[in-house]
């Protein structure tokens, strides 16, 4: 039988959509269990700064529809600080936290791993971020939303440019994987996408002479390119004008930004982490949690160790990277 108590949780890192369905399962699965949920604020600064709030069924009740996370997010520099982690678990042991559950991506799940070192209870990650960048889940919370998000955006976008037959760039988040640009340029027929997994460097000339020659090809028309956001590091608009210029066509650009982070959660986003977020806290009273993140895999929830989640880059989906590489080679050959 298991001896835990009170559990605590936070989410950590870029907030995602569906955060907030993920903290209303794990309270009402942890209450099934009688445990007490604390909810850290603000990440793990919540630890550091003994802000924290109890969580009761009646809290969580209908956030699941919110964006963003009730209980704040925040990067946090306490805790890589020397001796951070020690004091982040020496004031976890004070308050009596048998577990600790975190929402995050890759650094938060660093920082874990950087807490266990010092901390007695267990840590369980649970996938939060728009990114999709950490290995283990095939999909993490927030994505589908995001990937929402930057879509409708580019089919607005779509109907500027077809009207006034411009070339866009459209810059969209993902850190240092290219998994929402991929994404949401597939799904919204981008002519280009730019994004690491297709190499780390931007050959303006070459970019130029397939908008030149697609627009010989077709006639003055939209062209639309999705970029993503680590891979010109002087910025989409310096990106736009040059290509403006080396193109000779009119090249505007429009950076999506952190609205890609807000929103209500799709469906899809919803399902994930309720489920994700129940299993964690299951397999937390089962014994099998301990630094562990619970992901899903082929519709499965499953448990991936921690260590491994940012360990690498995830890779891409290599039907998309082939997908997109078939219709440039089109636009090239006709
Ligand atoms: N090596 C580390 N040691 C200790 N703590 C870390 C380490 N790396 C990250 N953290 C902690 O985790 C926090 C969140 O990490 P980060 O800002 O990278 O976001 P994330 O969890 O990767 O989410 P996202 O990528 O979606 O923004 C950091 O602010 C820091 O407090
Ligand atoms: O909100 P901040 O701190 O500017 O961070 C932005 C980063 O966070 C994310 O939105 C989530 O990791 C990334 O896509 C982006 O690079």
């Amino acid at each position: 039988m298991s001896k835990m108590q009170r559990i605590g949780v936070l989410t950590s890192g870029g907030d995602a959509p569906g955060m907030n369905a993920a903290i209303r399962a794990v309270v009402l699965t942890a209450s099934q269990y009688g445990l007490e949920v604390i909810g850290f604020r603000h990440g793990f600064n919540g630890i550091f700064q003994r802000d924290f709030q109890l969580l009761q069924s009646t809290d969580v009740r209908q956030i699941s529809h919110l964006g963003g996370t009730i209980l704040k997010s925040a990067r946090c520099k306490a805790l890589p600080q020397p001796g951070g982690a020690e004091l982040a678990a020496q004031i976890l042991h004070e308050l009596g936290i048998d577990a600790l559950l975190v929402i995050g991506g890759d650094g938060s799940f660093r920082g874990c791993m950087a807490l266990s070192h010092y901390y007695q209870g267990q840590i369980v990650g649970l996938p939060g971020t728009i990114d999709n960048d950490l290995d283990g889940t095939d999909l993490t919370i927030g994505f589908a939303t995001a990937l929402q998000t930057a879509l409708d955006a580019i089919d607005k976008i779509r109907d500027t440019a077809d009207a006034f037959e411009r070339t866009f760039l459209v810059e969209v988040m993902g850190r240092h994987t290219g998994y929402l640009a991929l994404s949401a340029g597939i799904a919204g027929s981008a002519e280009q996408i730019i994004c690491p997994e297709y190499g780390e460097t931007v050959d303006v000339a070459d970019i130029a002479a397939d908008i030149r020659s697609y627009q010989q090809q077709h006639g003055a028309c939209s062209y639309i390119i999705v970029l993503a956001e680590t891979m010109y590091p002087a910025g989409a608009a310096a990106l736009a004008q040059e290509l403006s210029v080396q193109s000779d066509t009119e090249c505007r650009a429009v950076v999506l930004g952190h609205l890609q982070r807000g929103g209500s959660p799709v469906g899809s986003d919803r399902i994930l982490a309720t489920k994700l977020g129940a299993y964690a806290v299951e397999q937390l009273m089962a014994g099998h949690a301990h630094l562990m993140m619970a992901g899903e895999q082929a519709g499965q929830a499953v448990l991936f160790p921690l260590s491994l989640t940012g360990a690498q880059h995830k890779k891409a989906d290599p039907f998309l990277l082939a997908w997109q590489d078939r219709v440039l080679q089109q636009h090239k050959a006709t």
